[in-house]
């Protein structure tokens, strides 16, 4: 059972008195009557009666907030720090897992001002696992905790689904790797190789890189991108090897153009080789998708279900990450338990005992409930490199909204970024302790330095493990004393079932806080935008060369300049765009310029090597 220290010096003769922070007539805002909070960017706008408003910008409409000190110093005396530390320390025992927050500034009148808004949150958060409609953009459920704990599902049928897959996946790892299901060669897979972007790989490449074994029953690549290069890289790496790799395309919507390109990509390099891709390829996407169909006609070896209620950036318990992490011989039924355990206990509705509504609540306090600041994650541990990378999209995908729930629009978000400690002491600590002060650390913690019985002492008394511990601590004091606010999440080792934690921990931290700002945390409208304007170039481009074809059809040839491309095209204010398309196929000798460089748009003149007759008359 999670237990919070908290709870022992509940009773306020034991509650230390913390002196620093501003003595506030105890005048907490009144909650607003909707379940959703609107912080100071939209109240502004349009505020509520019972809201008050606040003059400054940048903080949120709490009073707390407004009288954050204006230096933002913070606590220095040890004694009432070490007060503070013992105070708010969570402890959740089955997982070894610590959670402190003490070096977060918040007040005791922040702190009650948010309980009511908290007991929203809950609520709001109590619907979501009921299987509301927590996605009203979407008209979507939001059911990724399910994944862990099937009995959750609101329906029988939604939780044979999640049952039966898992145990698909299971069977499914366990034959590739004892040999039951061979590659076409006869001999047993060797190498996975990942075709997915965004949710449909950033998960999977964090557990690679935090749980794989040394040498896993199948190594693992990932192609992540529509990078030529990076694509025929990895087809190199694999060598011979692509005769025993299978090919795991990942795609929830099924029609990610780079997703689809990378499989095209790598379907060439199988014909070129000589090799039947279906015989080596396994699909993971929603039913009936266009991967879906492709792997089901074509007759992939099989194919595994996403489901719609699940987000690609909260897929990594759902066949996206298991069924990497399983071929990997990686155990996915500790990721589970872990992430059930920490499900458990971010569901308790008491804000002191809640591990992510107490990330959600320092989240909210140093980045004033607008992202104000900037969130740099450190996990002191090489293999938790990718741990940043993957709460990126988990929190800035989640959080990076233009309009909250009520139409407001707020411009949410909470930027994410950072590598691992004590690496990044040497790149850009530097700014963090003394230059401009844009942000809150989260330190990862991990106690086990090595295996038992693997240590040594590289000089009396201190072991390698030993520095990465002081590194940590004392990056940590350094940027408070220079009133810099951090966060602390220890783990006792990088296990399956703590990574299972921390991915659970995290996913309803972003939940909560969503709820807290009042935004629909489970779309991504913004990222459609891009897709599309992406879509708008490749038109353009088709235009040019149907243009520039044209231009070399000509006998003799008259090559064109931009302007007149443009004109041709009929879109003379894309002219730049039209630029940048000539350039760019001219530096991959699909475009010659018969005058000019690149470095006068004004002065090129161009045309295709041939004159393509069947395009002249498309
Ligand atoms: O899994 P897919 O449908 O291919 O989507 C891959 C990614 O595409 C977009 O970028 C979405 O914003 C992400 O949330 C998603 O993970």
């Amino acid at each position: 059972m999670a237990s919070s220290l908290s709870n022992l010096y509940s009773s306020t003769s034991l509650k230390p008195k913390i002196s620093h922070l501003p003595t506030i007539t105890k005048n907490p805002i009144s909650g607003p009557k909707s379940l959703s909070f609107k912080p100071i960017s939209s109240v502004a706008r349009d505020t509520p009666a019972d809201l008050s408003t606040s003059s400054s910008s940048s903080t949120n409409n709490l009073p707390s907030l407004q009288k954050k000190k204006a230096d933002g110093s913070l606590e220095k005396d040890p004694r009432a720090l070490w007060a503070r530390y013992v105070e708010w320390l969570y402890q959740h025992k089955d997982l070894g897992l610590y959670l402190d927050v003490s070096r977060i500034g918040f007040s005791d009148e922040f702190v009650k001002e948010m309980e009511p808004r908290f007991e929203k949150a809950f609520k709001h958060m109590e619907g979501i696992e009921k299987g509301a409609i927590a996605n009203p953009d979407e008209g979507r459920m939001v059911g990724h905790y399910w994944l862990r704990n099937s009995s959750l599902a609101p329906t029988t049928f939604l939780k044979n689904q999640i049952d039966v897959t898992l145990d698909r996946v299971w069977q499914f790892a366990n034959d590739v790797i004892s040999g039951k299901i061979k590659a076409p060669t006869g001999e047993r897979f060797t190498h996975i190789l990942s075709v997915g972007i965004g949710g449909s790989a950033l998960g999977p490449q964090f557990v690679a890189e935090a749980l794989a074994p040394d040498n896993p029953p199948l190594k693992i690549r990932f192609i992540d991108n529509t990078d030529p290069a990076g694509i025929d890289h990895q087809i190199a790496q694999l060598g011979p090897e692509l005769a025993t790799t299978l090919v795991m395309v990942i795609s929830k919507s099924g029609g990610t153009p780079e997703t689809r390109n990378g499989l095209l990509e790598v379907q060439k390099a199988f014909r070129d080789a000589g090799l039947v891709f279906a015989k080596q390829g396994v699909a993971i996407t929603q039913e009936n998708s266009l991967l879906d169909n492709t792997a089901r006609i074509e007759g992939w070896i099989d194919r595994f279900p996403m489901f719609d209620w699940v987000g690609g950036r909260t897929s990594e318990m759902s066949a996206v990450g298991l069924l990497p992490a399983a071929l990997q011989g990686i155990d996915i039924k500790e990721m589970l338990a872990g992430a059930a355990l920490m499900d458990e206990a971010t569901k308790i509705p008491v804000l002191r005992s809640n591990p992510a509504a107490l990330l959600a609540m320092s989240w909210y306090w140093a980045s004033d409930g607008v992202g104000s600041k900037d969130m740099v994650v450190l996990p002191y541990k090489d293999s938790l490199l990718l741990f940043s990378r993957y709460l990126q999209q988990l929190v800035m995908e989640s959080l990076g909204k233009e309009f909250d729930l009520d139409g407001n629009k707020v411009n949410q978000g909470l930027t994410v970024y950072g590598n691992k400690g004590s690496t990044d002491q040497h790149a850009y600590i530097q700014q963090l302790r003394d230059g401009v002060h844009n942000f809150f650390a989260t330190f990862i913690e991990v106690l086990r330095d090595r295996p038992p019985g693997h240590d040594w002492e590289l000089e009396p008394g201190v072991t390698c493990g030993d520095y990465l511990f002081g590194m940590l601590q004392g990056t940590r004091s350094a940027l408070y004393a220079n009133n810099r606010e951090s966060i602390s999440v220890t783990v006792q080792e990088v296990t399956p079932r703590s990574v299972g934690a921390m991915v659970a921990l995290y996913e309803r931290a972003v939940g909560l806080y969503a709820s807290l700002v009042n935004i629909n945390a489970y779309h991504q409208p913004g990222v459609e935008a891009g897709k599309k304007a992406a879509a708008e170039v490749l038109a353009l481009q088709k235009r040019v060369l149907a243009v520039l074809n044209e231009a070399s059809c000509k006998d003799p040839v008259e090559p064109l300049t931009i302007e007149e491309v443009a004109d041709h095209c009929h879109c003379p204010d894309d002219i730049e765009m039209i630029y940048k398309i000539i350039a760019h196929m001219a530096a991959n000798d699909r475009v010659i310029l018969a005058e000019g460089d690149c470095g006068s748009p004004r002065s090129i003149k161009a045309f295709l090597g041939e004159c393509n007759v069947d395009e002249l008359y498309a």
